[in-house]
């Protein structure tokens, strides 16, 4: 089967994590710093590129802050999310659930709104232009701690319409889901949907409180879940979601080679997961391709990447009538 033919590329499917600061592509960093008269410390495009060697979570952190230092203005923003939207469309998304990291913007002087109003004059018409619906997740950075946590969601609460849910990533160690209880709670009274990164490079002890204090709809990551058995149980009998991101965990060393990431042993358990791309600029590739090197490095065959898709709509947040249009098209696609 040839690249374009491929179901891991043309079957259709949602994409559940993805940090839209992460489909940064090195060519938009130098177009976006010229606009903004910002200068990098690269000669070009493929030194940049040559940075993108890590040897865990925060090693690729810091290049990632410090590449978003050049979205500066909404356009930027909109340029961004339309590059993720083109690369997208190409490798069978219909609808995406998009993260963003207001305070990795808010506290280098961009604005909420500016992030928003940028990311919004793509996304509102996004499913006009590229067939793709989508909604915005904000993340809150766990290493900065819950009390700014708690000043963002006032803040966000305020654009209340804009967001669909709230979300934590950043450094995990150290930082454990329970701090976050008190923001969560009041998030959930205000109807919004809960993920949070958890079990990346942090314990299963961290789902797990994501799971029972924060009481999160999804997981996102979740792969070390295979150090508890319990755990495992608990994720497949109430079927909780994990937003699995393979190229990912192999860049950031989470596990030494494909061939041995657990999701073989998820599966095998009965946990619902999906596959994402987490920061495709960054790691290798988009949801497709990370779609195509489990299928070769893994072995899943055609009908596992159909379920993997059907798993990315059903835990889609999307309404009934969208969600059943999708299955069905997978179903005879
Ligand atoms: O993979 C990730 N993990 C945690 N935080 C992140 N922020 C962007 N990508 C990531
Ligand atoms: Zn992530």
């Amino acid at each position: 089967m040839t690249a374009e033919t491929s179901t891991a590329l043309t079957v259709p499917k949602t994409e559940l994590h993805i940090h839209i600061e992460g489909a940064l592509e090195p060519e938009l960093t130098f177009a976006c710093a010229e606009r903004n008269g910002v200068t990098l410390p690269y000669a070009g495009v493929e030194e940049l590129r040559g940075r993108y060697e890590f040897s865990d979570l925060q090693s690729f952190l810091d290049l990632y802050y410090t590449g978003m230092n050049v979205l500066h203005r909404a356009e930027d923003f909109t340029a961004l999310a339309d590059s993720y939207l083109t690369r997208a469309a190409a490798q069978g998304v219909r609808h995406a659930e998009i993260f963003f990291d207001p305070q990795a913007h808010t506290t280098r002087g961009v604005t909420l709104e500016t992030v928003l109003d940028g990311l919004e004059a793509s996304l509102s018409t996004s499913e006009e232009r590229f067939g793709i619906s989508t909604a915005l997740i904000a993340c809150f950075l766990r290493d900065r701690g819950s009390a700014e946590a708690s000043r963002m969601l006032d803040e966000l609460l305020e654009h209340r319409q804009r967001i669909i849910g709230i979300g934590l990533d950043s450094a995990e160690l150290g930082h454990p889901p329970g701090d976050f209880a008190e923001v969560f709670s009041r998030a959930r009274r205000a109807g919004l949907r809960l993920v949070a990164h958890a079990g990346e490079e942090g314990p299963a002890d961290y789902v797990w409180q994501a799971l029972d204090v924060l009481g999160v709809d999804r997981i996102d990551h979740g792969v070390r879940a295979v150090d508890d058995p319990e755990l495992v149980k608990r994720l497949a009998r109430d079927r909780v979601p994990l937003t699995v991101c393979p190229l990912s965990n192999v860049r950031l060393r989470g596990v030494d080679e494909l061939g041995q990431h657990p999701l073989p042993r998820l599966v095998e358990a009965g946990v619902v997961t999906t596959i994402n791309s987490d920061d495709p600029s960054y790691f290798g590739g988009y949801v497709g391709d990370n779609l195509r090197a489990i299928e070769r490095e893994l072995g899943f065959g055609e009908d596992a990447l159909r379920e993997f898709a059907r798993n990315s709509v059903a835990a889609a947040f999307l309404g009934a009538e969208r969600r059943e249009r999708l299955l069905t098209e997978i179903g005879s696609g």
